[in-house]
């Protein structure tokens, strides 16, 4: 069986090495080089700015700990020379090509935007074309764009790469994961940042408690938060712009910024390959699929962004294997994102697994229990006080259905309660792990001890490792 694999990220990669291994004849066809956005524009390279942004901010903390000296420069070009070479070690340094040729992949890079041109064939713009008797699309996504008067004013986050200087004033349209990775950067780098969302509170996925504490503390770094608020229009002004906003009530309200930086949402990129030229249904740029990842067309699967199911590399990776099965051995498996641990790289960062308390307490009776980090020796001993761990867990099972995490390596520390959830342990058992001193995964620990304090503690199973270590297994 041929199988054809159009687009190179964390998805498309996954499905067409997988597809090989179970027998089929694949080509991978990419419009750029393999890696995505996860490799080249998204995570790894945000990852270094954030780094850079983060070591910039530590002067503050230098006299606490006996230090003295003066305010570092930042030398943007460097950061983003930086970022580029992380991004670079991402396709060079895990020679990705010769993965996939070593896998008996076929592999097509550089052929620019790649559409169909029949049921079973792709074609790029040079005349080249390739079919298959099954297609894969793991084309991702794009940053949306604001669709107001001015809006060709504002640059999306990707754009933001090519600037040279850092802006002094900036106008952050977008209070999600990018918006607020992108307000938390620029603001160590020492831009004024005013961070302006339509939702009425950052993070509007996430936990309550995560989007209240990344508020307070964005506020308290001397960043602007502004939820629930549309944008209006944006009027050039000398050596900037005038974001005019309307608050939820109505009242206008405008802001002067050098530079505005969307990131305003990550719509698919099916709208741009003819899809419907295939019988391929999609919406909104997503293909439509089913669980199986199955579109509209039997022979055409999707996954990753493209789906727009749970955009996150290790979600994109894990439906490029279930993608790649049900294309080449029959549409029977399901894909689920049970337990998926996020975490970002804002300062602080958070980190979250599972239900929002909201989410579970709809579905199960809970009881929930918050660890300070003011309480542990860890974030004192680091100056790193604020923040927190949040436990949810469902009373009558007794185990963990949500975890949520804000501070110091919170996208570490989240692992933590997804590895609980994903071994199925009891809240007792997550309560007697002895955890490594001092560590702020510490909070994970405390949380458990006050949910099995609280609840009375139930007897537990005899546990593997328990039967492990006493040779019964
Ligand atoms: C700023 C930012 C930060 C992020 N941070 C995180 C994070 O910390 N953790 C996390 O888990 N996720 C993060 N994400 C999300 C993550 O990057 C995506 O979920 C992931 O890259 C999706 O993988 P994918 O393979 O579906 O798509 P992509 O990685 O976008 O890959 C799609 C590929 O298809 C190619 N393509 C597109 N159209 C065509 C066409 N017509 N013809 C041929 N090829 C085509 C593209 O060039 C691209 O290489 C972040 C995203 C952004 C934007
Ligand atoms: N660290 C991470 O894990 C990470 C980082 C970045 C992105 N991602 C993933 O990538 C995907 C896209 O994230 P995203 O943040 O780019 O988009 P998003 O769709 O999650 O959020 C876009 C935000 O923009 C707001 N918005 C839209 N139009 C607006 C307007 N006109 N005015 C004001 N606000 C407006 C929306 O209310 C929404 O909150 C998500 O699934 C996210 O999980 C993950």
């Amino acid at each position: 069986m041929r199988v054809l694999v159009v687009g190179g990220g964390p998805a498309g990669l996954t499905a067409a090495l997988h597809a090989a291994e179970l027998g089929a004849e694949v080509t991978l066809v990419e419009r750029h080089q393999v890696g995505g956005t996860a490799l080249s524009r998204g995570p790894a390279p945000v990852r270094a700015l954030a780094r850079a942004a983060r070591l910039a901010r530590d002067w503050e903390s230098w006299p606490a700990f006996g230090l003295t000296g003066p305010r570092p420069e930042i030398d943007v070009g460097a950061a983003l020379a930086n970022a580029d070479r992380v991004a670079r070690y991402a396709y060079e340094g895990k020679r990705l090509a010769d993965h996939l040729r070593a896998g008996a992949v076929s592999l097509a890079e550089n052929t620019g935007d790649l559409r169909f041109v029949g049921t079973h064939t792709i074609a790029a713009d040079d005349g080249r074309t390739w079919s298959a008797d099954r297609i894969i699309l793991a084309i991702g996504g794009r940053p949306g764009r604001l669709d107001v008067p001015g809006a060709e004013l504002a640059i999306t986050y990707e754009d933001a790469r090519a600037i040279t200087r850092i802006p002094t004033s900036a106008c952050i349209v977008g209070t999600s994961d990018t918006g607020c990775q992108l307000a938390s950067i620029l603001h160590g780098f020492g831009c004024q940042d005013t961070l302006i969302g339509a939702a009425p509170r950052l993070l509007p996925r996430a936990d309550h408690a995560i989007s209240v504490g990344l508020a307070s503390a964005f506020t308290a770094r001397g960043m602007t938060v502004v939820t629930g608020a549309s944008v209006d229009q944006l009027d050039a002004r000398p050596g900037g712009m005038q974001v005019c906003l309307s608050l939820r009530d109505g009242t206008p309200r405008v802001v002067d910024v050098q530079r505005t930086i969307t990131a305003v949402g990550w719509p698919g990129n099916a709208d741009l390959v003819d899809a419907a030229a295939a019988g391929v249904v999609t919406d909104r740029g997503y293909v439509v699929v089913d669980e199986h990842l199955q579109s509209s067309a039997p022979h055409i699967f999707a996954c990753g962004d493209v789906d727009g199911n749970s955009m996150l590399v290790s979600s994109a990776v894990h439906e490029g294997r279930v993608a790649a099965e049900n294309a080449v051995l029959g549409p029977t498996r399901g894909v689920t994102h049970e337990v998926v641990p996020v975490g970002s790289f804002t300062d602080p960062e958070y980190g979250m697994v599972g239900l929002t308390e909201e989410q579970a307490r709809q579905r199960y009776p809970c009881e929930v229990a918050v660890a300070r980090y003011d309480d542990l020796l860890r974030p004192i001993a680091d100056g790193r006080p604020n923040g927190f761990c949040k436990l949810i867990i469902d009373t009558q099972e007794r185990r963990i259905v949500g975890a949520h995490v804000l501070g110091e390596y919170s996208a570490e520390v989240i692992q933590v309660a997804a590895t609980s959830m994903a071994a199925g342990m009891r809240i007792e058992a997550v309560a007697e792990m002895e955890f490594a001193f001092p560590t702020f995964a510490e909070g994970i620990s405390q949380a458990a001890q006050m949910l099995v304090r609280r609840l009375g503690k139930r007897p537990m199973p005899v546990t593997w490792s328990r039967r492990a270590a006493s040779g019964t297994v």
